[in-house]
């Protein structure tokens, strides 16, 4: 059997739209058993998603070796759909990678991350689910370009999942069409100066930019109402960098670990409609094991 395993990630942190991304400890995993005649996908999603050639991760397989074998696939996942935790680049590293693996391609991570990347269209999500931890990405339209994101040691995700679906394609369509040019080097510079401030471990600085985007934020805030609510019961306690994890409708604030259950408990008290996770970077990244059966 081969095994699959990718992690979720949160995009852009604030002001890095479409660049920035960490990778989290939920994860697809999928497993591929004997080959069969037609594709066979079990999965546990309550959605209606297909058990079939028409399933999402087979077409992603398909579309790097159109005439892959059939297997018995099963698909499992604690990454929620359509949240902006990233569960489409999961599936779809996932597709790649057992199309890989099936095929004996050799290929490396380089080309797999482009592949992704023009898939997807924009390399934050599958950049960290494919290295794991924090990546800066940019793509020109063929190939990625991307280097680390240091991350403040102790720091936790404290992560709320509304209850309900916000899809990336919707989201992205509240965007404005066009920047001012002075707007865009005010937003260029305050994502610049974030990653700057990681990288000496400024967590004081980094919090504060983190809440500062020009991108993307305020197009989306109308989708996302508690945004604003978290931000203002984050801000009481004085610790706090949120934003909208990709295109929302989850919301995630940096908190260094010893906060982290006092604002928990503050999140908890005002009952939004919701879940609330405590998530920790993942620093694995997508990995792919082939379990013998003696
Ligand atoms: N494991 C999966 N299998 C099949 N399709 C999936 C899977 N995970 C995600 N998807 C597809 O991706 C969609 C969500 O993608 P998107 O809107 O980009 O949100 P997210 O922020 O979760 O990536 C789902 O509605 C579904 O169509
Ligand atoms: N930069 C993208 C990120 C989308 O992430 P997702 O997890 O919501 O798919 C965007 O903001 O549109």
């Amino acid at each position: 059997m081969i095994k699959i395993t990718v992690p979720a990630t949160t995009a852009n942190i604030g002001p890095g739209f479409d660049s920035l991304g960490i990778a989290l400890n939920l994860y697809l995993t999928l497993n591929i058993y004997e080959a069969t005649e037609q594709w066979l996908v079990e999965h546990d999603y309550q959605e209606d998603m297909p058990h079939d050639e028409t399933n999402f991760i087979v077409k992603t397989a398909l579309s790097l070796v159109p005439d892959l074998m059939p297997h018995r696939i099963r698909v499992s996942s604690d990454i929620p759909l359509a949240r902006g935790l990233g569960s489409s680049s999961s599936a779809l590293l996932a597709g790649l990678a057992m199309a890989k693996a099936l095929a004996h391609l050799n290929i490396d991570n380089e080309e797999l991350l482009d592949h992704a990347t023009a898939l997807e269209g924009h390399p934050d999500n599958v950049a960290p689910a494919l290295f794991g931890s924090g990546v800066s990405a940019y793509y020109d339209g063929s190939r990625v370009y991307h280097a680390p994101l240091h991350l403040p040691r102790n720091i936790n995700f404290v992560t709320f999942i509304p209850n309900y679906k916000l899809m990336t394609s919707n989201a992205r369509k509240a965007l404005p069409a066009n920047l001012p040019f002075k707007t865009s080097t005010a937003a260029s510079a305050i994502s610049n100066t974030l990653i700057a401030a990681l990288n000496v471990d400024d967590f004081n600085t980094a919090r504060e930019l983190i809440e500062k985007d020009l991108f993307h934020e305020t197009a989306r805030q109308h989708l996302v109402p508690e945004l604003s609510t978290i931000r203002d019961i984050a801000h009481h306690l004085d610790i706090i960098g949120t934003y909208l994890s990709g295109a929302g409708p989850t919301i995630i604030t940096i908190v260094p670990k010893k906060d982290t259950q006092q604002l928990i408990d503050a999140l908890s008290a005002a009952n939004l409609p919701g879940k609330i996770l405590q998530l920790e970077p993942d620093f694995q990244g997508l990995s792919i094991t082939t379990e013998r059966r003696s």
